[in-house]
C-alpha cells in the first residue's frame, strides 16, 4: 500500500497546555489517621507547564522523558481521557475533550501495562466484539484482521484465552485489536515494555511498516532509547512537564557534544601509552580492550587516527556513535 501521509496537515496541535493535579498528602503515621481524615491536605502538582507541540500526519515521533516527566499525562489529554487545566489541544482538528467519541473512531491508544482484551474469552471474541460495537464494516474488518494476523503472527493466538497469553503475545493481540478500525493516529505508551528481543523486533518492524505504508501517525513513549531510535526519526523530550528538546536523534547527539566512541583492542603485551591519548578520554578498560569517548566537534577523524597511529600492538579498532542511552542519561542528570 502507498504511503498516504499528508505532511502538511497537523495530526496533533498542542498549544501552551498546562495540567495541574491535586494530590492528597498523608503523613503515613498511624497517629495521624484521624487528622488525615478531618483535615485532609492537598498538594498541587504541575504535570505539564506551557507545553506546545505539533506533529504532522504521517510522522513517527518518539516521546521521552524521565519518570514523572508528564508523558502519560500528555497521551491521556490527547486521547480525551483528561482535560488540560489550560491551553488548547487539537487531534486531527478536533478537541479531544469535546469530540471524544468521534475522535476515538479515528485514533488508537495503547497503554502497555493495560489490556482491552476480554480476559476470559479467546482473543478473536474481543476482536469480533469490537467490530460489532464499533460498527466496523465487514470489508474494513476483514482487511485489517488479515493484515494484523499476518504481520503480527497472531494465527493461533486468536483462539487462545487472553488470560493464557504471555506478556509479548498479549501486547501483540492488543495492538492487533487497536488497528481493526483503521486508526489514523496511534498513541502508544510503552508498547515494548517487557518484550524479549525478538518480540520487540517484530513489534518495531510492524509499527514502522504501518507508518510507512499506511501513513499512520505514531507517537510512542518508551524508556528504552535504543527502541525509540530504531523506530522514530524525531525525538521529543520532556523535562518536568516542559518541552526540553524536539529534533532528530542526530541533532540530539550533536547538542550533547557530538560524542563518539573508539574501542581499541591491543595484543597482550601492548598497552603502554594507552591511558592518555590526545583528543580521547579513556572510559573503560576490560582485559585488552580500551574504550574512549571523543567529541567529533573538537577532534577530527584525522586527529583520532593520528593519536592511534603512535601505538603499537593494535589488533582492532572500532568507531561508533555514543549510545543514545548515554546521551540521554547525561541530559537527565543535568536536569535533576
Ligand atoms: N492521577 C493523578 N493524580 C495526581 N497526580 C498525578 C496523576 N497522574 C500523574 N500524576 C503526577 O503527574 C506527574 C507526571 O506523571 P506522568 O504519569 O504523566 O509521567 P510519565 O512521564 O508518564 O512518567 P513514567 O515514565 O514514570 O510513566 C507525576 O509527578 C505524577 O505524580
Amino acid at each position: 500500500m502507498e504511503n498516504m501521509a499528508a505532511p502538511d496537515i497537523l495530526a496533533l496541535d498542542i498549544v501552551d497546555i498546562t495540567k495541574i493535579y491535586s494530590q492528597w498528602q498523608r503523613t503515613g503515621q498511624v497517629r495521624d489517621i484521624l487528622r488525615n481524615l478531618i483535615h485532609p491536605q492537598k498538594k498541587e502538582i504541575k504535570a505539564l507547564e506551557g507545553l506546545s507541540l505539533q506533529v504532522r500526519q504521517g510522522e513517527f515521533a518518539a516521546y521521552a522523558g524521565a519518570n514523572g516527566a508528564g508523558k502519560s499525562t500528555t497521551i491521556k489529554i490527547l486521547s480525551g481521557i483528561l482535560k488540560p487545566t489550560s491551553g488548547s489541544v487539537r487531534v486531527l482538528g478536533m478537541d479531544p475533550s469535546v469530540s471524544r467519541l468521534e475522535l476515538m473512531r479515528r485514533i488508537g491508544v495503547l497503554f502497555g501495562q493495560r489490556t482491552e482484551l476480554w480476559w476470559d474469552q479467546p482473543v478473536l471474541t474481543s476482536f469480533e466484539w469490537k467490530k460489532s460495537v464499533w460498527n466496523i464494516p465487514d470489508s474494513v474488518y476483514k482487511e485489517n484482521l488479515d493484515m494484523v494476523t499476518e504481520l503480527l503472527d497472531l494465527g493461533e493466538l486468536l483462539h487462545t484465552f487472553s488470560r493464557e497469553l504471555s506478556l509479548g503475545q498479549r501486547m501483540k493481540a492488543d495492538l492487533g485489536m487497536l488497528l481493526l478500525h483503521s486508526p489514523q493516529v496511534l498513541f502508544l505508551d510503552e508498547p515494548t515494555l517487557g518484550l524479549d528481543v525478538l518480540a520487540k523486533r517484530d513489534m518495531i518492524t510492524f509499527l514502522k511498516k504501518i507508518n510507512k505504508e499506511r501513513g499512520v501517525t505514531i507517537v510512542v513513549t518508551s524508556h528504552d532509547m535504543d527502541d525509540l531510535e530504531e523506530m522514530a526519526r524525531r525525538i521529543i523530550l520532556l523535562d518536568h512537564g516542559h518541552l526540553a528538546f524536539d529534533g532528530s536523534f542526530e541533532e540530539l547527539r550533536r547538542v550533547q557534544g557530538g560524542l563518539g566512541r573508539v574501542r581499541v583492542t591491543v595484543s597482550e603485551d601492548a598497552g603502554a601509552g594507552m591511558q592518555e591519548l590526545p583528543g580521547l578520554t579513556l572510559e573503560e578498560v576490560k582485559d585488552n580492550v580500551y574504550e574512549y569517548a571523543y567529541n567529533h566537534e573538537k577532534s577530527s577523524m584525522q586527529d583520532i587516527l593520528k593519536a592511534l597511529s603512535c601505538l603499537s600492538g593494535i589488533e582492532d579498532v572500532e568507531l561508533k556513535r555514543a549510545p543514545i542511552e548515554e546521551v540521554i542519561a547525561k541530559l537527565y542528570r543535568s536536569w535533576k
